[in-house]
C-alpha cells in the first residue's frame, strides 16, 4: 500500500549541535537502509524547507506507523500523511 507523506522537521534551537548531528546521521542510515529495502520509495527535498515529500510502500497503515515511529528524527517531526490508490488513467503497472 502506498502512502504520500510529508514531513517537516523542527529541532530545539538548545540542541546542541553534536546531538542534532547525531540524529540527523542515525536519521540518513536509516531513510537510506528503507529506500534500498523499497520501503521508502521516494524522497525529495521541499525546496526552501526543512521538509520532505516522501512515498511510501508497506503493508498498511499500521505498518507505516511503525516505520515512522522509529524514525530517529520523529519526536521533532510533524507527519501528515495520505493513502494513495491506483489512479485509472494512469499508465504505470507498478503501482498498487
Ligand atoms: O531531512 C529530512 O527531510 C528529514 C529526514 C528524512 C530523511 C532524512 O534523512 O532525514
Amino acid at each position: 500500500m502506498l502512502f504520500h507523506v510529508r514531513m517537516t522537521v523542527t529541532l530545539p534551537t538548545d540542541m546542541p549541535a553534536e546531538q542534532a548531528a547525531r540524529l540527523k546521521a542515525d536519521e540518513k542510515e536509516l531513510a537510506q537502509r528503507l529506500q534500498r529495502e523499497g520501503t521508502w520509495r521516494h524522497l525529495w527535498r521541499i525546496a526552501g524547507l526543512y521538509a520532505n515529500v516522501s512515498i511510501f510502500d508497506v503493508a498498511d497503515a499500521q505498518a507505516l506507523h511503525d516505520t515512522l515511529m522509529q524514525l530517529p528524527l520523529y519526536p521533532y517531526m510533524d507527519i501528515e500523511v495520505m493513502a494513495l490508490c491506483r489512479h485509472p488513467s494512469s499508465i504505470h503497472d507498478d503501482e498498487r
